[in-house]
């Protein structure tokens, strides 16, 4: 196969249960083959996406020192905005030329977790563009249901419980972010990295991109393959945590942005991460005499935090005050 599958998930919306299971069966060949595919008939609308991509140029456009206001250094539960080179996903690399807005699930300055300053937990900080904070907490929600649809159907495939995502999706600390990659001028700087080459950190990514191309993924030959945008679609990949899980059954694959030539471009990836609590351990289905469980047992938290030390500056610092 030499280019990633395109899987249309409508039937996962009917009661139809063996459409159901041929969508979960298309899922599992992509998750163990690539660790990356397209998924189309999804339920997010060409308008929500327009209309959230609108308020991500206006607020993008903004000046720097507002932009600032949201500073994403400023804060110890990763929520606002991150200025060009705060992050640098290949470390072999230069830091990464692009802009980013984080937000997750919005915890109030009264909820336990927030209180007891648990790590990734507190309110989002929103910047004040027109109508911004409530399309972005209905689209958070709306992907955040998407992506758990999703996982329910690769259940099967695991041979878990119809509910065992679902149970551990609880108040995730899931991300959704909007990227800005401004444009390089010259083909001469064609190894200039929007994003670093990585892997994802955790579950499963929903990435939505605009039309400029520039995202690659690494196939099992070690080729960098394009994944140009398919209108309508939304690109899934799977992360780290997911590869633990699965005892590496399915792909957590290295992908990386070429900086657009002349053009900018705009991406929104929404991570879906479960319960910062939850346990990340080789799942029952997964492991054999054969085939014994790879990695220790961590938490969603705690690893999640040790990959955001590994590309982030600010956040090593944090750790050593
Ligand atoms: O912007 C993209 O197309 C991909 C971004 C990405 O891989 C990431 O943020 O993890
Ligand atoms: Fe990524």
């Amino acid at each position: 196969m030499t280019s990633l599958p395109i899987i249309d998930i409508a039937p996962l919306y009917s009661d139809n249960q063996n459409a159901w299971s041929e969508v979960a069966a298309q899922i599992d060949h992509a998750c163990r083959e690539w660790g990356f595919f397209y998924i189309k008939g999804h339920p997010i609308s060409a308008a929500r996406i327009d209309a959230v991509l609108d308020s991500a140029r206006h607020f993008f456009a903004q000046p720097a020192t507002e932009k600032l206001k949201i500073d994403i250094t400023q804060t110890r539960h990763h929520r606002g905005y991150g200025a060009i080179a705060t992050e640098q996903l290949d470390p072999g690399k230069p830091s990464d030329l692009k802009e980013t807005f984080d937000m997750g699930l919005h915890l109030p300055a009264d909820h336990p977790e927030v209180l007891a300053e648990k790590p990734l937990r507190g309110p989002n900080r929103h910047p004040s563009v027109p109508g911004w904070e409530a399309l972005m907490e209905q689209h958070y929600l709306d992907m955040q249901a998407l992506a758990q649809t999703l996982l329910r159907a690769m259940t099967l495939a695991l041979g878990i419980e119809r509910d065992f995502f679902d149970t551990r999706f609880n108040e995730p600390v899931s991300v959704l972010r909007m990227i800005h990659y401004p444009p390089r001028h010259t083909a001469s700087s064609a190894e200039q990295q929007g994003a670093g080459a990585h892997t994802d950190y955790g579950c499963i990514t929903l990435l939505y991109q605009d039309a400029a191309g520039g995202l690659q993924v690494r196939n099992v030959k070690g080729e960098w393959i394009e994944a140009p945008p398919i209108e309508g679609t939304f690109v899934v990949n799977l992360g780290d945590m997911m590869a633990r899980w699965s005892n590496d059954r399915y792909l957590s694959t290295p992908h990386r942005v070429i900086s657009p030539l002349g053009v900018d471009r705009y991406s929104m990836p929404f991570f879906a991460e479960p319960h910062p609590d939850t346990r990340i351990e080789c799942l029952p289905g997964c492991q054999d005499e054969l085939r014994p469980a790879k990695y220790p047992t961590t938490t969603c938290a705690e690893f999640l935090l040790s990959r955001f030390a590994d590309t982030y500056a600010y956040r090593r610092e944090q750790q050593t005050v």
